[in-house]
Protein backbone atom coordinates (compact mmCIF):
# COMPACT_ATOMS: atom_id res chain seq x y z
CA UNK A 1 0.00 0.00 0.00
CA UNK A 2 1.16 3.43 -0.97
CA UNK A 3 0.69 7.06 0.09
CA UNK A 4 -1.27 7.82 3.28
CA UNK A 5 -4.71 6.61 2.84
CA UNK A 6 -5.84 3.49 4.77
CA UNK A 7 -7.61 1.65 2.10
CA UNK A 8 -10.40 -0.01 4.61
CA UNK A 9 -11.69 3.87 5.45
CA UNK A 10 -11.68 4.46 1.51
CA UNK A 11 -13.27 1.10 1.04
CA UNK A 12 -15.87 2.52 3.97
CA UNK A 13 -16.33 5.74 2.88
CA UNK A 14 -17.31 4.77 -0.67
CA UNK A 15 -19.96 2.57 0.88
CA UNK A 16 -21.36 5.53 2.62
CA UNK A 17 -21.20 7.54 -0.23
CA UNK A 18 -23.51 4.85 -1.84
CA UNK A 19 -25.73 4.36 1.30
CA UNK A 20 -28.17 7.42 1.40
CA UNK A 21 -28.73 6.51 -2.14
CA UNK A 22 -30.33 3.54 -1.12
CA UNK A 23 -33.37 2.21 0.61
CA UNK A 24 -31.20 -0.14 2.93
CA UNK A 25 -31.10 0.50 6.82
CA UNK A 26 -28.23 1.69 8.58
CA UNK A 27 -27.69 -1.82 10.60
CA UNK A 28 -27.40 -3.77 7.13
CA UNK A 29 -24.96 -1.48 6.04
CA UNK A 30 -22.99 -1.24 9.21
CA UNK A 31 -22.73 -5.18 8.69
CA UNK A 32 -21.52 -4.65 4.83
CA UNK A 33 -18.62 -2.09 5.70
CA UNK A 34 -16.98 -4.88 8.12
CA UNK A 35 -15.10 -8.37 7.12
CA UNK A 36 -17.36 -11.25 8.02
CA UNK A 37 -13.49 -12.70 9.55
CA UNK A 38 -9.30 -12.44 9.01
CA UNK A 39 -7.25 -14.62 9.35
CA UNK A 40 -3.75 -13.51 10.60
CA UNK A 41 -0.96 -16.33 10.37
CA UNK A 42 2.77 -16.66 10.48
CA UNK A 43 4.22 -18.74 8.15
CA UNK A 44 8.26 -20.36 8.82
CA UNK A 45 10.50 -21.92 5.91
CA UNK A 46 14.01 -22.90 5.66
CA UNK A 47 16.06 -20.38 3.55
CA UNK A 48 18.05 -22.53 0.75
CA UNK A 49 21.13 -21.30 3.41
CA UNK A 50 19.31 -23.08 6.05
CA UNK A 51 18.23 -20.61 8.20
CA UNK A 52 14.55 -19.95 9.54
CA UNK A 53 12.50 -17.25 8.23
CA UNK A 54 8.83 -16.17 9.34
CA UNK A 55 6.69 -14.19 7.03
CA UNK A 56 3.10 -12.36 8.55
CA UNK A 57 0.13 -13.88 5.86
CA UNK A 58 -3.64 -12.81 5.66
CA UNK A 59 -6.67 -13.85 4.35
CA UNK A 60 -9.88 -12.08 4.84
CA UNK A 61 -13.50 -13.41 3.79
CA UNK A 62 -15.49 -10.14 3.66
CA UNK A 63 -19.36 -11.34 2.83
CA UNK A 64 -20.45 -14.58 2.03
CA UNK A 65 -23.96 -13.36 1.26
CA UNK A 66 -23.61 -13.89 -2.39
CA UNK A 67 -21.80 -17.18 -2.74
CA UNK A 68 -18.32 -18.46 -1.60
CA UNK A 69 -15.45 -15.66 -0.95
CA UNK A 70 -13.57 -15.18 -4.14
CA UNK A 71 -10.56 -13.23 -4.50
CA UNK A 72 -6.62 -13.27 -5.31
CA UNK A 73 -3.36 -13.64 -2.95
CA UNK A 74 -0.88 -10.83 -3.44
CA UNK A 75 2.94 -10.79 -2.63
CA UNK A 76 4.00 -7.55 -1.39
CA UNK A 77 6.25 -6.21 1.12
CA UNK A 78 3.26 -3.29 1.91
CA UNK A 79 0.72 -5.70 2.55
CA UNK A 80 -1.41 -5.03 5.76
CA UNK A 81 -4.54 -6.30 7.55
CA UNK A 82 -5.44 -3.40 6.50
CA UNK A 83 -4.99 -3.69 2.84
CA UNK A 84 -6.12 -7.41 3.03
CA UNK A 85 -10.08 -6.10 4.21
CA UNK A 86 -10.18 -3.59 1.94
CA UNK A 87 -9.12 -5.67 -1.01
CA UNK A 88 -11.63 -8.75 0.07
CA UNK A 89 -14.51 -5.11 0.19
CA UNK A 90 -13.90 -4.27 -3.14
CA UNK A 91 -14.26 -7.95 -4.15
CA UNK A 92 -17.75 -8.24 -2.61
CA UNK A 93 -19.05 -5.65 -4.43
CA UNK A 94 -17.05 -6.21 -7.88
CA UNK A 95 -18.23 -9.77 -7.97
CA UNK A 96 -21.99 -8.17 -7.29
CA UNK A 97 -21.23 -5.33 -9.77
CA UNK A 98 -21.03 -8.13 -12.56
CA UNK A 99 -23.69 -10.42 -11.19
CA UNK A 100 -21.49 -13.79 -10.57
CA UNK A 101 -22.56 -15.23 -7.74
CA UNK A 102 -19.58 -14.66 -5.39
CA UNK A 103 -18.63 -13.05 -2.18
CA UNK A 104 -15.78 -11.60 -1.38
CA UNK A 105 -12.14 -12.51 -0.07
CA UNK A 106 -8.29 -11.17 -0.30
CA UNK A 107 -5.34 -12.76 0.96
CA UNK A 108 -1.74 -11.58 1.11
CA UNK A 109 1.80 -12.28 2.13
CA UNK A 110 4.05 -9.37 3.51
CA UNK A 111 7.35 -10.66 1.24
CA UNK A 112 9.30 -8.76 -1.74
CA UNK A 113 9.56 -11.89 -3.97
CA UNK A 114 12.11 -10.58 -5.64
CA UNK A 115 14.43 -11.67 -2.68
CA UNK A 116 13.97 -15.09 -2.84
CA UNK A 117 14.59 -18.20 -4.77
CA UNK A 118 11.67 -20.24 -6.58
CA UNK A 119 12.73 -23.05 -4.50
CA UNK A 120 11.77 -20.45 -1.29
CA UNK A 121 8.68 -19.07 -2.54
CA UNK A 122 7.19 -22.78 -3.51
CA UNK A 123 7.77 -23.44 0.28
CA UNK A 124 6.47 -19.87 1.66
CA UNK A 125 3.10 -20.47 -1.08
CA UNK A 126 2.76 -24.41 0.05
CA UNK A 127 3.25 -23.40 3.84
CA UNK A 128 0.56 -20.73 2.95
CA UNK A 129 -1.73 -22.75 1.23
CA UNK A 130 -1.83 -25.26 4.43
CA UNK A 131 -2.75 -22.95 6.37
CA UNK A 132 -5.58 -21.75 4.27
CA UNK A 133 -7.06 -25.40 4.02
CA UNK A 134 -9.54 -25.41 6.98
CA UNK A 135 -10.78 -22.10 5.31
CA UNK A 136 -11.23 -22.60 1.56
CA UNK A 137 -12.63 -24.99 -0.53
CA UNK A 138 -14.74 -25.27 -4.15
CA UNK A 139 -18.05 -23.98 -2.19
CA UNK A 140 -16.07 -22.48 0.34
CA UNK A 141 -13.35 -19.78 -0.23
CA UNK A 142 -11.60 -19.74 -3.93
CA UNK A 143 -8.59 -17.66 -4.28
CA UNK A 144 -6.74 -16.57 -7.27
CA UNK A 145 -3.68 -14.49 -8.20
CA UNK A 146 -3.24 -10.60 -7.51
CA UNK A 147 0.08 -8.19 -7.26
CA UNK A 148 3.09 -10.70 -7.62
CA UNK A 149 0.99 -13.53 -8.06
CA UNK A 150 -0.09 -15.58 -11.04
CA UNK A 151 -0.18 -19.23 -12.84
CA UNK A 152 3.05 -20.62 -11.03
CA UNK A 153 1.37 -20.00 -7.05
CA UNK A 154 -1.77 -21.18 -8.18
CA UNK A 155 -0.52 -24.64 -9.12
CA UNK A 156 1.39 -24.89 -6.22
CA UNK A 157 -1.35 -24.05 -4.22
CA UNK A 158 -3.88 -26.59 -5.61
CA UNK A 159 -1.24 -29.12 -5.38
CA UNK A 160 -0.96 -28.49 -1.68
CA UNK A 161 -4.73 -28.57 -1.01
CA UNK A 162 -5.27 -31.76 -3.14
CA UNK A 163 -2.64 -33.62 -1.60
CA UNK A 164 -3.51 -32.61 1.64
CA UNK A 165 -7.08 -33.49 0.87
CA UNK A 166 -6.47 -36.78 -0.63
CA UNK A 167 -8.87 -35.35 -3.84
CA UNK A 168 -8.86 -33.84 -7.47
CA UNK A 169 -10.71 -30.60 -6.89
CA UNK A 170 -9.05 -27.81 -9.85
CA UNK A 171 -12.08 -25.59 -8.52
CA UNK A 172 -10.77 -24.82 -5.38
CA UNK A 173 -8.62 -21.85 -7.07
CA UNK A 174 -8.52 -20.28 -9.88
CA UNK A 175 -5.61 -18.54 -12.49
CA UNK A 176 -4.50 -21.81 -12.66
CA UNK A 177 -2.16 -22.96 -16.23
CA UNK A 178 -4.02 -24.46 -18.43
CA UNK A 179 -2.57 -27.83 -17.79
CA UNK A 180 -3.83 -27.50 -14.63
CA UNK A 181 -7.22 -26.94 -15.58
CA UNK A 182 -6.86 -23.14 -15.99
CA UNK A 183 -9.15 -20.92 -18.39
CA UNK A 184 -7.93 -19.70 -21.52
CA UNK A 185 -8.97 -15.84 -21.60
CA UNK A 186 -8.07 -15.59 -17.93
CA UNK A 187 -4.64 -14.13 -17.92
CA UNK A 188 -5.71 -11.07 -20.27
CA UNK A 189 -9.25 -11.21 -18.79
CA UNK A 190 -8.46 -8.11 -16.18
CA UNK A 191 -6.72 -5.91 -19.21
CA UNK A 192 -9.36 -6.76 -21.13
CA UNK A 193 -12.69 -5.88 -18.99
CA UNK A 194 -10.08 -2.39 -18.74
CA UNK A 195 -10.54 -2.05 -22.00
CA UNK A 196 -14.47 -3.28 -22.63
CA UNK A 197 -15.42 -0.60 -20.05
CA UNK A 198 -13.03 2.21 -21.48
CA UNK A 199 -14.29 1.71 -24.75
CA UNK A 200 -18.61 2.01 -23.53
CA UNK A 201 -16.94 5.07 -21.81
CA UNK A 202 -16.28 6.53 -24.61
CA UNK A 203 -18.91 5.91 -26.47
CA UNK A 204 -21.40 6.77 -23.61
CA UNK A 205 -19.70 10.06 -23.58
CA UNK A 206 -19.55 10.49 -27.47
CA UNK A 207 -15.57 10.29 -27.98
CA UNK A 208 -13.71 8.69 -30.25
CA UNK A 209 -11.28 5.97 -29.08
CA UNK A 210 -10.09 5.64 -32.57
CA UNK A 211 -6.85 7.66 -32.12
CA UNK A 212 -7.04 8.84 -28.25
CA UNK A 213 -3.94 8.48 -26.60
CA UNK A 214 -3.05 6.61 -23.76
CA UNK A 215 -1.07 6.53 -20.09
CA UNK A 216 -0.62 3.33 -18.24
CA UNK A 217 0.60 2.99 -15.07
CA UNK A 218 1.79 -0.16 -13.92
CA UNK A 219 2.79 -2.74 -16.61
CA UNK A 220 2.42 -5.94 -15.24
CA UNK A 221 -0.47 -8.55 -15.48
CA UNK A 222 -3.46 -5.86 -15.74
CA UNK A 223 -1.84 -3.29 -17.53
CA UNK A 224 0.42 -4.39 -20.19
CA UNK A 225 -2.71 -6.55 -21.63
CA UNK A 226 -5.12 -3.30 -21.21
CA UNK A 227 -1.93 -1.32 -23.21
CA UNK A 228 -1.76 -4.31 -25.81
CA UNK A 229 -5.17 -4.06 -26.32
CA UNK A 230 -6.50 -1.07 -26.23
CA UNK A 231 -3.69 -0.36 -29.08
CA UNK A 232 -5.55 -3.42 -31.13
CA UNK A 233 -8.75 -0.93 -30.67
CA UNK A 234 -7.10 1.89 -32.44
CA UNK A 235 -6.04 3.88 -29.50
CA UNK A 236 -2.37 5.50 -29.41
CA UNK A 237 -0.36 4.74 -26.27
CA UNK A 238 2.23 7.23 -25.70
CA UNK A 239 3.31 6.57 -21.96
CA UNK A 240 3.49 3.83 -19.53
CA UNK A 241 5.55 2.63 -16.27
CA UNK A 242 6.86 0.04 -13.82
CA UNK A 243 8.19 0.42 -10.21
CA UNK A 244 11.59 1.25 -11.93
CA UNK A 245 9.86 4.48 -13.73
CA UNK A 246 8.14 5.47 -17.16
CA UNK A 247 8.79 6.22 -20.74
CA UNK A 248 7.01 8.31 -22.76
CA UNK A 249 6.82 8.65 -26.96
CA UNK A 250 4.10 10.90 -28.13
CA UNK A 251 4.24 9.47 -31.46
CA UNK A 252 3.09 6.13 -29.57
CA UNK A 253 4.80 2.61 -29.04
CA UNK A 254 4.31 -0.86 -29.57
CA UNK A 255 2.84 -1.74 -25.93
CA UNK A 256 4.32 -5.45 -26.89
CA UNK A 257 7.71 -4.55 -28.20
CA UNK A 258 7.31 -2.93 -24.75
CA UNK A 259 6.79 -5.92 -22.91
CA UNK A 260 9.52 -7.68 -24.20
CA UNK A 261 11.78 -5.27 -23.38
CA UNK A 262 10.43 -5.76 -19.78
CA UNK A 263 10.82 -9.20 -19.94
CA UNK A 264 14.57 -8.66 -21.24
CA UNK A 265 15.63 -6.65 -18.73
CA UNK A 266 13.45 -6.35 -16.11
CA UNK A 267 12.04 -3.10 -16.65
CA UNK A 268 10.18 -1.04 -19.53
CA UNK A 269 12.65 1.53 -18.92
CA UNK A 270 15.08 2.13 -21.72
CA UNK A 271 13.11 1.17 -24.40
CA UNK A 272 14.28 2.07 -27.49
CA UNK A 273 11.22 3.30 -29.18
CA UNK A 274 10.57 5.78 -26.17
CA UNK A 275 13.71 8.19 -25.93
CA UNK A 276 11.92 10.41 -22.97
CA UNK A 277 11.91 9.22 -19.84
CA UNK A 278 9.25 10.31 -17.14
CA UNK A 279 8.27 10.24 -13.50
CA UNK A 280 4.96 8.01 -12.36
CA UNK A 281 3.35 11.33 -11.78
CA UNK A 282 3.93 12.60 -14.77
CA UNK A 283 2.70 9.20 -16.29
CA UNK A 284 -0.49 10.04 -14.18
CA UNK A 285 -1.04 13.92 -15.32
CA UNK A 286 -0.66 13.60 -18.61
CA UNK A 287 -2.25 15.17 -21.55
CA UNK A 288 -4.30 12.21 -22.78
CA UNK A 289 -7.41 10.81 -23.30
CA UNK A 290 -7.78 7.85 -21.09
CA UNK A 291 -5.47 7.19 -18.05
CA UNK A 292 -4.77 3.81 -16.68
CA UNK A 293 -3.64 3.50 -13.79
CA UNK A 294 -2.45 -0.73 -13.05
CA UNK A 295 -0.33 -0.33 -10.40
CA UNK A 296 -1.38 -0.15 -6.30
CA UNK A 297 -4.14 1.70 -4.18
CA UNK A 298 -3.41 5.07 -3.66
CA UNK A 299 -1.28 6.42 -6.30
CA UNK A 300 -3.83 9.48 -7.31
CA UNK A 301 -4.13 11.05 -3.99
CA UNK A 302 -5.58 14.84 -4.01
CA UNK A 303 -2.64 16.58 -4.71
CA UNK A 304 -2.22 14.93 -7.91
CA UNK A 305 -5.69 14.81 -8.94
CA UNK A 306 -5.62 18.57 -8.92
CA UNK A 307 -3.20 17.96 -11.89
CA UNK A 308 -4.96 14.95 -13.78
CA UNK A 309 -5.68 15.83 -17.32
CA UNK A 310 -7.28 13.05 -18.44
CA UNK A 311 -11.11 12.53 -19.33
CA UNK A 312 -11.46 9.18 -18.52
CA UNK A 313 -10.09 7.28 -16.16
CA UNK A 314 -10.11 3.36 -16.55
CA UNK A 315 -9.24 1.80 -13.01
CA UNK A 316 -7.08 -1.55 -13.77
CA UNK A 317 -5.81 -1.27 -10.16
CA UNK A 318 -7.84 -1.78 -7.27
CA UNK A 319 -8.20 1.50 -5.08
CA UNK A 320 -5.76 3.77 -6.97
CA UNK A 321 -7.39 6.89 -5.85
CA UNK A 322 -7.57 7.79 -2.33
CA UNK A 323 -11.11 9.92 -1.69
CA UNK A 324 -10.43 12.91 -1.78
CA UNK A 325 -9.05 12.33 -4.95
CA UNK A 326 -12.21 11.04 -6.19
CA UNK A 327 -14.45 13.81 -5.19
CA UNK A 328 -11.62 16.43 -6.98
CA UNK A 329 -11.74 14.25 -10.18
CA UNK A 330 -15.76 14.35 -10.00
CA UNK A 331 -15.59 18.10 -9.53
CA UNK A 332 -13.29 18.43 -12.76
CA UNK A 333 -15.96 15.94 -14.60
CA UNK A 334 -13.34 13.10 -15.19
CA UNK A 335 -14.99 10.26 -16.07
CA UNK A 336 -13.78 7.48 -13.64
CA UNK A 337 -14.79 3.45 -14.28
CA UNK A 338 -13.96 2.33 -11.29
CA UNK A 339 -12.42 -0.72 -10.15
CA UNK A 340 -15.19 -2.95 -9.08
CA UNK A 341 -16.37 -2.63 -12.73
CA UNK A 342 -13.18 -1.97 -14.71
CA UNK A 343 -11.24 -4.82 -13.65
CA UNK A 344 -13.47 -7.41 -12.91
CA UNK A 345 -12.71 -9.21 -15.98
CA UNK A 346 -10.35 -11.07 -13.81
CA UNK A 347 -12.48 -12.72 -11.14
CA UNK A 348 -15.49 -12.76 -13.64
CA UNK A 349 -13.11 -15.61 -16.21
CA UNK A 350 -11.99 -17.18 -12.94
CA UNK A 351 -15.75 -17.84 -12.57
CA UNK A 352 -15.73 -19.15 -15.91
CA UNK A 353 -12.52 -21.15 -14.74
CA UNK A 354 -14.24 -22.52 -11.90
CA UNK A 355 -17.62 -23.09 -13.71
CA UNK A 356 -15.87 -25.20 -16.56
CA UNK A 357 -13.72 -26.94 -13.67
CA UNK A 358 -17.13 -28.10 -12.41
CA UNK A 359 -18.30 -29.13 -15.31
CA UNK A 360 -14.88 -31.06 -16.12
CA UNK A 361 -14.99 -29.21 -19.34
CA UNK A 362 -12.83 -26.97 -21.25
CA UNK A 363 -14.29 -23.75 -23.05
CA UNK A 364 -12.32 -22.06 -26.14
CA UNK A 365 -11.39 -18.90 -25.77
CA UNK A 366 -13.99 -17.39 -28.31
CA UNK A 367 -16.44 -18.52 -25.77
CA UNK A 368 -14.83 -17.13 -22.71
CA UNK A 369 -14.00 -13.59 -24.19
CA UNK A 370 -17.81 -13.44 -25.77
CA UNK A 371 -19.62 -14.16 -22.20
CA UNK A 372 -16.97 -11.84 -20.76
CA UNK A 373 -18.00 -8.96 -23.08
CA UNK A 374 -21.29 -9.76 -22.33
CA UNK A 375 -20.91 -9.26 -18.53
CA UNK A 376 -18.91 -6.28 -18.85
CA UNK A 377 -20.98 -4.58 -21.17
CA UNK A 378 -24.13 -5.34 -19.17
CA UNK A 379 -22.63 -4.35 -15.83
CA UNK A 380 -21.47 -0.95 -17.73
CA UNK A 381 -25.31 -0.04 -18.71
CA UNK A 382 -26.52 -1.24 -15.38
CA UNK A 383 -24.11 1.59 -14.00
CA UNK A 384 -25.28 4.29 -16.77
CA UNK A 385 -28.64 3.73 -16.01
CA UNK A 386 -28.18 4.42 -11.74
CA UNK A 387 -25.94 7.02 -12.69
CA UNK A 388 -28.78 8.54 -14.83
CA UNK A 389 -31.98 7.41 -12.53
CA UNK A 390 -30.30 8.65 -9.11
CA UNK A 391 -28.56 11.78 -10.93
CA UNK A 392 -25.68 10.98 -9.77
CA UNK A 393 -21.87 12.58 -10.72
CA UNK A 394 -19.58 9.69 -9.62
CA UNK A 395 -19.95 6.37 -11.63
CA UNK A 396 -18.51 4.65 -8.62
CA UNK A 397 -21.14 5.98 -6.34
CA UNK A 398 -23.76 4.28 -8.92
CA UNK A 399 -22.08 0.87 -9.43
CA UNK A 400 -21.96 0.86 -5.24
CA UNK A 401 -25.73 1.79 -5.22
CA UNK A 402 -26.03 -1.26 -8.02
CA UNK A 403 -23.83 -3.86 -5.97
CA UNK A 404 -24.71 -2.56 -2.44
CA UNK A 405 -28.33 -3.03 -3.15
CA UNK A 406 -27.55 -6.98 -4.67
CA UNK A 407 -25.53 -7.90 -1.80
CA UNK A 408 -28.16 -6.15 0.66
CA UNK A 409 -30.63 -8.16 -1.07
CA UNK A 410 -29.08 -11.64 -0.79
CA UNK A 411 -28.82 -10.81 3.04
CA UNK A 412 -32.48 -9.63 3.69
CA UNK A 413 -34.12 -12.38 1.49
CA UNK A 414 -32.11 -15.42 3.51
CA UNK A 415 -33.95 -14.62 6.57
CA UNK A 416 -32.76 -14.43 10.35
CA UNK A 417 -30.80 -17.88 11.77
CA UNK A 418 -30.54 -17.81 15.47
N1 LIG B 1 -4.01 -9.98 -11.76
C1 LIG B 1 -5.33 -9.87 -11.76
O1 LIG B 1 -6.04 -10.73 -12.27
C2 LIG B 1 -5.99 -8.66 -11.18
C3 LIG B 1 -5.26 -7.57 -10.74
N2 LIG B 1 -5.93 -6.46 -10.28
C4 LIG B 1 -5.22 -5.33 -9.78
O2 LIG B 1 -4.36 -4.78 -10.78
C5 LIG B 1 -3.25 -4.14 -10.14
C6 LIG B 1 -1.99 -4.71 -10.74
O3 LIG B 1 -1.99 -6.12 -10.53
P1 LIG B 1 -1.20 -7.11 -11.48
O4 LIG B 1 -1.04 -6.50 -12.82
O5 LIG B 1 -1.81 -8.43 -11.33
O6 LIG B 1 0.20 -7.15 -10.74
P2 LIG B 1 1.63 -7.45 -11.33
O7 LIG B 1 2.46 -7.87 -10.17
O8 LIG B 1 1.55 -8.34 -12.51
O9 LIG B 1 2.12 -6.02 -11.86
C7 LIG B 1 2.19 -4.88 -11.07
C8 LIG B 1 2.91 -3.80 -11.87
O10 LIG B 1 2.85 -2.57 -11.18
C9 LIG B 1 4.16 -1.97 -11.20
N3 LIG B 1 4.28 -1.06 -10.08
C10 LIG B 1 4.34 -1.34 -8.76
N4 LIG B 1 4.45 -0.19 -8.06
C11 LIG B 1 4.41 0.80 -8.98
C12 LIG B 1 4.49 2.22 -8.89
N5 LIG B 1 4.57 2.84 -7.73
N6 LIG B 1 4.42 2.90 -10.04
C13 LIG B 1 4.32 2.30 -11.24
N7 LIG B 1 4.25 0.98 -11.37
C14 LIG B 1 4.31 0.25 -10.26
C15 LIG B 1 5.09 -3.16 -11.16
O11 LIG B 1 6.39 -2.81 -11.59
C16 LIG B 1 4.39 -4.09 -12.14
O12 LIG B 1 4.70 -3.72 -13.46
C17 LIG B 1 -3.41 -4.40 -8.64
O13 LIG B 1 -4.07 -3.31 -8.06
C18 LIG B 1 -4.29 -5.63 -8.61
O14 LIG B 1 -4.99 -5.76 -7.40
C19 LIG B 1 -7.29 -6.39 -10.28
C20 LIG B 1 -8.04 -7.42 -10.72
C21 LIG B 1 -7.46 -8.68 -11.12
O1 LIG C 1 -9.76 -13.84 -10.07
C1 LIG C 1 -10.17 -13.68 -8.93
O2 LIG C 1 -10.84 -14.49 -8.33
C2 LIG C 1 -9.86 -12.43 -8.16
C3 LIG C 1 -8.97 -11.43 -8.84
C4 LIG C 1 -8.68 -10.32 -7.87
O3 LIG C 1 -8.03 -10.53 -6.88
C5 LIG C 1 -9.26 -9.01 -8.09
O4 LIG C 1 -10.19 -8.86 -8.88
O5 LIG C 1 -8.82 -8.05 -7.42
Amino acid sequence: MSGEANPFESLQSQIDEAAVHLDVGDDVIERLKHPERVLETNLTIERDDGNLERFKAFRSQFNGDRGPYKGGIRYHPQVSRDEVKALSGWMVYKCATVGIPYGGGKGGIIIDPDEYSEAELERVTRAFAKELRPMIGVDRDIPAPDVNTGQREMNWIKDTYETLENTTEPGVITGKNIASGGSEGRVEATGRSTVIAAREAFDYLGKDLEGATVAVQGYGNAGWIAAKLIDEMGATVVAASDSSGGIYNPDGFDPVAAKDHKNETGSIVGYEECETEVTNEDILTMDVDLLIPAALENAIDADLAEEVTADVISEAANGPLTPEADAILEDKDVFVIPDILANAGGVTVSYFEWVQNRQRFHWTEERVNAELEELIVNAFDALVETLEAHDLDNPRTAAYVVAIGRVANAFEEAGSFP
